[in-house]
């Protein structure tokens, strides 16, 4: 960073928005940033002897810089690795949330799904999460987060923000993580300052107000836009917000949260904003501010009609669903249907909301894959493998040695020390990683190809594991 420099524009408008604190802001700019960890509350529910986020229980600041790649509880889904300030979303969602029953939540622009799988840990499971990503080359990554955090009350889609009105008036709660000109990730994505200029601040400007406008529809009378970026400029964030309160009668409010130190609050004509800055946080540039729609404002209805999703379901309803579907998981409510080959799994609650979301959005993936039916044998999923709600008891777990997960998350050939046969989860300290399919002589290894590590440790850099 050290040998970057920063553009005139952009020190002008820093220095306007921080007066005398900008030398202060400069200099955090030039030291490296801090790498923070997410744990999975219901993976590694212990805690870690790190420094704690203030801000989430959950998260921790990591010790030094050291790759995760080779952790294999890092691909179980025990943890994140998310940027601190982000995880403030957390206590925004849940003084939103506070008490209320049945909501339905979009993250709109979801991937690579780090605060979508947040929003999974502070919902509980009769909250329906649409986690939303427009651009088709991410929605892969957002969909392997997900599985691996292993919650079922989850739809992935993938649509245009202007999409969701054939919906008709139908979320509690948008979270809108705006794509944006990235001042706040300057010092840990360098390449972020060569595309910044006040033209590009201005484009992402306006595209942020379109996000908003097209999503505005779909939100129910009296319920929440939680809008946040990563960057510093005012175009894009607080004048946002005003200009959804003039064009829209969007309402500020202001939500009961503790003061944290460091974190900025304010309030510019009744709409409040808390902003991060790296010379008084340690974390990166981040900005969120909650909006309301007023009680008085009027419903849609859906104008849907039907996607190929639905076909794929529906044609496919009268085969008979395997017995093994409905205890895999350990869910009282399930509702097991199959699209195109593969049986799912979701809850009885959100069928309805499920239909409709199939009759007007691009579905990627609703509910948990448990599996495909070869011949009478049934080739259970990942994604149950990755599941919160895994059923442990109908399967064996074979605990690998460090050396042996290594090996099975890379695909490698060894020879188990234990006897098996049949389906068997592969577990390291306890936590499954994923299927293997033994038999007399040797085993077949089913974690997902795509999923695989791909390089070999060098040997000398430093690693992080979690449980040790
Ligand atoms: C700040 S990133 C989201 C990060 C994500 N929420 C997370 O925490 O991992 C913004 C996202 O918006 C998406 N995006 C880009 N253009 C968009 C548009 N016109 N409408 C909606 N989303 C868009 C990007 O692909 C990107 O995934």
């Amino acid at each position: 960073m050290a040998d970057i420099q920063l553009p005139q524009a952009f020190i002008t408008q820093m220095e306007t928005l921080l007066g005398n604190d900008y030398t202060a802001f400069e200099s955090a700019l030039l030291r490296p940033s801090r790498r923070s960890i997410r744990l999975h509350p219901h993976k590694w529910p212990q805690p870690m002897g790190l420094t704690q986020v203030p801000w989430y229980k959950n998260g921790y600041w990591l010790d030094e810089e050291a790759t995760v790649t080779y952790d294999p509880l890092f691909h179980a889904g025990t943890y994140y690795v998310q940027e601190a300030s982000s995880m403030f979303l957390a206590q925004l969602l849940e003084a939103c949330i506070k008490d209320k029953e049945e909501l339905t939540v979009l993250d709109l622009c979801a991937a690579p799904g780090g605060k979508s799988t947040l929003i999974c840990d502070v919902l509980d499971e009769k909250h329906l999460l649409i986690s939303n990503e427009v651009i088709k080359t991410r929605v892969n990554i957002l969909d392997e987060n997900l599985l691996k955090w292993g919650y079922n009350n989850v739809i992935v889609t993938h649509n245009d923000p202007a999409d969701f009105d054939r919906l008709g008036t139908f979320f509690d709660i948008i979270v809108v993580d705006a794509p944006c000109s990235g001042e706040g990730m300057f010092r840990k994505d360098p390449a972020a300052i060569n595309e910044w200029d006040t033209a590009h601040v201005d484009l992402c400007c306006s595209r942020q107000r379109r996000i908003l406008s097209d999503i505005w529809q779909v939100l129910k009378p009296g319920g929440i836009i939680i809008y946040s970026t990563c960057t510093f400029n005012r175009k894009e964030n607080e004048e946002n917000m005003r200009w959804m309160q003039e064009q829209y009668q969007a309402e500020g409010i202001e939500l009961n949260i503790p003061a944290f130190e460091g974190v900025e609050t304010g309030n510019e004509n009744g709409i409040h904003f808390y902003r991060f800055y790296p010379h008084k946080v340690t974390g990166e540039g981040f900005f969120a501010s909650v909006i309301r729609k007023p009680e008085s404002a009027a419903w849609t209805n859906h104008t849907g009609k039907r996607e190929k999703w639905s076909k794929d379901r529906k044609v496919q309803q009268k085969q008979t669903i395997p017995e093994i579907t409905k205890t895999i998981l350990t869910k009282e409510d399930a509702y097991v249907f199959l699209h195109k080959e593969e049986f799912r799994c979701f809850a009885q609650t959100f069928k309805d909301a499920l239909e409709q979301i199939s009759m007007c959005l691009k579905i990627y993936r609703a509910g948990t894959p448990l599996g495909t039916l070869k011949g009478k044998d049934f080739l259970p999923d990942i994604a149950v493998a990755m599941s919160i709600h895994l059923n442990k008891e109908l399967f064996t777990c074979i605990e690998l040695s460090y050396e042996e997960a290594i090996k099975y998350l890379s695909k490698e050939d060894f020879v188990l020390a234990q006897e098996s046969s049949g389906w068997n989860i592969m577990c390291y300290k306890g936590v499954p990683l994923g299927w293997i399919k033994a038999m007399p002589n040797r085993f077949n290894n089913y974690f997902p190809s795509e999923w695989r590590i791909r390089n070999q440790w060098d040997g000398v850099s430093k690693r992080f594991m979690i449980g040790e």
